[in-house]
């Protein structure tokens, strides 16, 4: 049988760098483990841009759709500020996310023990969360049309446009619930129904599929504002959030300022099961290129690694393998490695991104 196939797009700034070390990690599990997997690498974004003219080439987007996996770094920068918006390196990732159909976004926030102390929150808020945001990824006001820079009158109009249907909220709310099943049985669904009629059907949609196929998950909703608010104050109130494109993208950076650093923070995109079974994926960091850090060796590689370790549970099956991973982050992360992003005011030496990598095969090595 052919080995399973993953197709790595690092991107742009830290991108490669943090996927560097993912690479290492998918060496370790080949050498140690007798995983094997399939690599094949090309360009997404910027990088995509300066070669082809495209932050997507066509055979790129047809490699993405052949493969078990995607596994991405990050893209954008300011070099590419100023290109036309339909060659930006952002589209060529929206482009992967529609075409590939990965209409769920899982987004999971946990606050591991040893940096429990370091959020901007204070200890007991944040000790032990573990929470995931289920954000709607294919739709919405990210792809909604009608859409751009208009001339009315004597002045300039920027459009953009909320649009769901009933059966894009009906998938992503069903993807929470099973989630919600498999965890602590809780779903919180976020929008806007005092100000969106989109919200309004929204809230709807979800209700209606929980009361026909979900009654054991409890579920409550909640003006995505409050949530905001409720997540600061008191995150570890939820279980899985279901929320739409726009909002999941925010509530997710700000959930992410929970567990202590947007680096750490990993998300799975998936879609359809393929032939084999499996979901359509693509595995992405929840941050972007951060061009502030880029070429400096100082991004935490974390939250590409554990984008890894959801890609080892939900693409292959492994998930004592993706557990294995988790626990090795969490075993250097309680010895006190830390990456710059992880140090307190009260300073410290922080060790570089490759030098995290290595920590991290160091303690998969001691979990044999
Ligand atoms: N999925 C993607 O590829 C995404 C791409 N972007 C793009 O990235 C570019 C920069 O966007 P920003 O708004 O600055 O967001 P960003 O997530 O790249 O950076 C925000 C802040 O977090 C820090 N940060 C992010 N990841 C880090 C890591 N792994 N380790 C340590 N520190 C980290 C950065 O240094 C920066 O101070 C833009 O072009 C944006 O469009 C933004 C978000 C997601
Ligand atoms: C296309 C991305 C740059 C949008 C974003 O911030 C995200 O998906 O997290
Ligand atoms: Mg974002």
């Amino acid at each position: 049988m052919a080995n399973p196939s993953i197709l790595i797009l690092a991107g742009d700034g830290i991108g490669p760098e943090v996927m560097a070390e993912v690479k290492k990690i998918i060496g370790w599990y080949d050498a140690k483990r007798g995983i094997t997997f399939d690599v094949s690498e090309d360009l997404v974004g910027g990088c995509a841009y300066d070669k082809h003219g495209t932050p997507l080439h066509d055979d790129t987007m047809a490699k993405a759709q052949e493969v078990d996996c995607v596994l991405l770094g990050a893209v954008g920068g300011p070099k590419y500020d100023n290109l036309d918006f339909s060659v930006k390196p952002e589209r060529g990732l929206l482009r992967l996310r529609k075409e590939m159909d990965l209409y769920s976004n899982l987004r999971p926030a946990q606050c591991f023990d040893a940096l429990a102390d370091f959020s901007s929150l204070k200890k007991e808020v944040v000790a032990g969360l573990d929470i995931v945001i289920v954000r709607e990824l294919t739709s919405g006001v990210y792809f909604g049309e009608p859409r751009g820079i208009f001339t009315e009158g004597n002045e300039r109009v920027g459009i953009n446009t909320q649009r769901y249907t009933e059966s894009e909220i009906a998938r992503v709310a069903r993807s929470a619930f099973e989630m919600a099943r498999r965890r602590n049985n809780k779903v919180c669904s976020m929008e806007k129904a005092n100000v969106m009629e989109s919200g309004i059907l929204w809230r709807q949609v979800v209700q209606e599929i929980h009361d026909k196929e979900y009654p054991d998950v409890e579920l409550s909703h909640m003006y995505a504002d409050a949530g905001a608010m409720q997540l600061c104050r008191w995150p570890k109130q939820f279980d899985v959030i279901v929320t739409d494109n726009l909002f999941g993208d925010l509530l997710s950076d700000a959930a992410a300022m929970l567990t202590g650093s947007l680096g750490m923070l990993p998300s799975a995109s998936l879609g359809a099961p393929m032939a084999n079974g499996r979901p359509k994926a693509l595995y992405e960091p929840v941050h972007g290129s951060a061009p502030d850090i880029a070429g400096q060796g100082k991004a935490n590689p974390i939250a590409c690694v554990l984008s890894f370790a959801m890609a080892l549970r939900y693409s292959f099956d492994l998930g004592d393998e993706a557990t294995r991973l988790e626990q090795a982050v969490e075993k250097v992360l309680a010895e006190g490695v830390r990456t710059a992003d992880l140090m307190g005011p009260e300073g410290g030496t922080p060790v570089s991104t490759s030098a995290m990598g290595d920590a991290i095969v160091a303690a998969l090595d001691a979990s044999l």
